[in-house]
């Protein structure tokens, strides 16, 4: 192909189809490591064989298809593939057999399976018996692997140990991402090899009739890629016109195309493990020889049994950091309030928090936006554009899982993007849909290293567009841009479970809010219910109360008690003269100048205008006058400034037995009456007893 040439899409999209159709699973023919015999199901007659049988079996081409099974095959062998394939029914069977060929006795890796109606053997020569202690191998790399904790380091051991046995030039663990393009994570090469690490390959090197193979049979051997396929005779089994489907098989010839792809990238000999994650393909071991390299079957299943191995330990490990992740999410949230037990509203917990959620959750910045209310920290929008970020996603995002992007540009939010923030993840408060929280990632520009440029794969071919291999390997970089790191499954999970939690805290800290609001508005309303609003002392509903359980106090204890009523002598002059609201100003000096003088025990209320009571407990007779007079002195003495001075005439009553409520303040009012009759600024006692009041 000119490289100059450019296709369309719909061009290539039809030829990368056209290649993801390509029948690799039926050859017609298989490698020379081996020969295949094709039986009927009943295993009675020969129906196939490939055309090198005589080299492997000593019997030629037209014999084995005339004979019977047990003459080409062997009657241990027979008997194996009948009670393993016809009564066990299995799908798939390894054997090891030994047969005589021309006089010599030989030993056979023997693959058998069912195509179709047909039973398929395949046959390789087994060469080294003691199987290179293999099982001594397997057992080391089970020890090594149960004891690394890392990854990267497994999958470089797992690399490392693979190159030591097959001695492979190159050895690599292949990881498909999700959209099957492929990276090398982990390699161990000889040095004449060109190392591949981290290098990617786009989804179209491996097809998806290949990879689903891979779910069928995890290991393609092509032990030389440049040999001759050995056709199979006939060519189609004679009582079934369907090719013969050779995909549980290990000999397999190679597709043409893919033949083409090995040798453009300078491999010989290539050997591919499928590893599974939990049912899906996750990558494979590649092994590449720079020439042909024979290997005994014994060793491919070896070396399937390490692949084998390490995929568990790689998935506990994962597994192990992602409970971290969400452990340290939920110890985080385990401190509830701050150190003076009160609970932490939405800002409290992101500035106490935040940082800790940005490093667990490797974000650059993290708000919670409930409403019109941001709380943040790090790298944010501006607060406009985080809540108009929000109200998009309210109305159009399922609140119950959790949004996210690796690049903000390529979605409806793209407006509201703010420099390099291009990665968000957005999870709605399950108890308050509308409220949001939002984590940001910044860009991370970088370049990825590929091997040969995939453009150069579409070319024509019988007057087609088809996809062939490339002809480059020769590594070129692209850059990528506006995209933050993905999020992963697990930091969703995890920034899920954040919500979760602060959802909780958020309420539980409004619903804090809203009891101290009650308690105080209750406060708010005892006061009023019992105070007087001018001066703050008790109002008379509140005296009234206080009077009372004194008197029930003095009757049934015998402490004694006494009211002393005043009045402001000549007010209504004072007011006229002043005006109003410096009455009102008095009125406030008087009650705070009284109640500095006041014991605990006696207490000071508004009466009613600008009439005052105190009630002093413990007191009676002449100790009540005595207190009476110290507080028409501390009125007398009430510096008022401009407005000059102020007295105050008081009738004192004591409690005796049997006093009412109404009688006791009615003697008070009575003497206060009686101070103001004689001169005023004077202190005047009731006469008389209860009985006579
Ligand atoms: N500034 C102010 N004045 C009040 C308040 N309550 C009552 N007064 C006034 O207090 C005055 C009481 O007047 P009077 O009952 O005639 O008695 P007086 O002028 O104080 O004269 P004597 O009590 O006989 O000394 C009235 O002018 C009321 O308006 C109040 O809360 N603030």
């Amino acid at each position: 192909m000119n490289a100059s040439t450019r296709y369309s899409d719909a061009q290539i999209a039809a030829a990368l189809e056209a290649c993801a159709r390509e029948p690799v699973h039926i050859p017609g023919a298989i490698q020379p490591a081996g020969c295949l015999i094709s039986l009927d199901g009943a295993l009675r007659q020969v129906r196939q064989v490939s055309a090198n049988i005589e080299a492997f079996l000593g019997i030629s081409v037209a014999d084995a298809l005339a004979g019977e099974p047990k003459g080409v095959l062997g009657t241990e062998l027979m008997d194996l593939l009948d009670t393993a394939l016809v009564r066990q029914d299995q799908p798939t069977c390894v054997l090891t057999a030994r047969r005589d060929v021309q006089g010599e006795r030989r030993r056979f890796h023997v693959v058998a399976y069912h195509s179709g109606d047909s039973i398929v053997v395949e046959l390789e020569y087994l060469m080294c018996p003691d199987g290179h202690r293999l099982l001594e191998k397997v057992n080391d790399w089970l020890v090594e692997a149960r004891q690394i904790d890392d990854i990267d380091t497994l999958f470089d051991a797992l690399t490392r140990r693979v190159q030591e046995l097959t001695g492979h030039e190159r050895v690599m663990v292949y990881r498909f991402d999700e959209q099957w393009n492929g990276r090398v994570v982990a390699e161990t090469r000889q040095p004449m090899a060109e190392s591949f690490l981290d290098h990617h390959f786009p989804a179209s090197d491996i097809p998806a009739q290949v990879r689903r193979l891979y779910d069928i049979n995890r290991v393609r051997s092509i032990p030389d890629a440049a040999a001759e396929p050995v056709p199979l005779v006939p060519a189609t089994d004679p009582h079934d016109s369907a090719p013969l489907d050779l995909s549980r098989g290990a000999l397999r010839a190679v597709s043409p195309i893919h033949q083409e792809y090995l040798r453009n990238m300078g491999v010989g000999a290539s050997l591919s493990i499928a590893m599974h994650d939990e049912g899906r393909l996750w990558g494979l071991l590649a092994c590449h020889g720079l020439g042909p390299m024979p290997l005994e079957a014994d060793l491919r299943d070896a070396l399937c049994a390490l692949a084998q191995i390490a995929m568990p330990r790689m998935m506990l490990l994962r597994t192990r950091t992602d409970t971290r992740l969400l452990h340290d999410i939920h110890d985080s949230n385990e401190i509830l309030s701050d150190e003076r037990g009160r609970l932490l509203g939405p800002d409290g917990l992101v500035q106490r928090h935040g940082a800790q959620w940005l490093e667990l959750l490797d974000a650059n910045g993290i708000a919670l936006v409930t409403g019109k209310e941001i709380s943040g920290m790090g790298a944010l929008p501006d607060e406009e554009n985080l809540v108009a970020m929000a109200d998009w996603l309210s109305r159009h995002q399922r609140h119950d899982t959790p949004w996210h992007t690796q690049s903000l540009a390529m979605t409806p939010l793209a407006p509201w993007q703010e420099g390099d923030l291009c990665g968000l993840l957005a999870v709605a408060l399950p108890t308050e849909p509308s409220h949001w929280l939002m984590l940001f990632r910044r860009e991370q520009r970088h370049s990825r290293r590929w091997a040969g440029k995939p453009e150069d794969t579409p070319m024509i071919r019988d007057g087609q567009l088809v996809m062939t291999p490339r002809r480059s390997f020769a590594q070129w970089q692209d850059e990528v841009k506006g995209q933050s790191h993905a999020w992963r499954d697990i930091e969703c999970r995890a920034a899920g479970d954040l919500t979760k939690n602060l959802a909780v805290l958020t309420s539980s800290h409004e619903i804090a809010q809203l009891n101290e609001k009650l308690h105080h508005a209750n406060r708010k309303l005892k006061s009023l219910a019992y105070s007087d609003s001018l001066t703050g002392s008790w109002n008379r509903y509140r005296m009234e109360q206080a009077i009372d359980a004194a008197l029930s106090a003095a009757e049934r204890h015998g402490h004694p008690c006494a009211v002393l009523l005043f009045d402001v002598d000549h007010f209504k002059q004072f007011n006229d003269t002043h005006g109003h609201e410096a009455g009102d100003r008095v009125l406030v000096e008087i009650t705070r100048a009284l109640q500095a003088t006041l014991r605990d025990t006696d207490t000071l209320g508004r009466w009613g205008g600008e009439e005052f009571l105190v009630l002093a407990s413990h007191c009676e007779g002449q100790g009540a006058v005595h207190l009476a007079e110290r507080l028409r002195r501390c009125v007398e003495d009430i510096d008022l400034a401009e407005l000059g001075r102020v007295t105050i005439s008081i009738g004192v009553a004591s409690w005796h037995p049997g006093d009412t409520r109404k009688r006791l303040v009615a003697r008070a009012d009575e003497a206060m009456y009686r101070a103001k009759e004689n001169g005023r600024n004077r202190v005047e006692q009731a006469a008389g007893s209860a009985a006579q009041a």
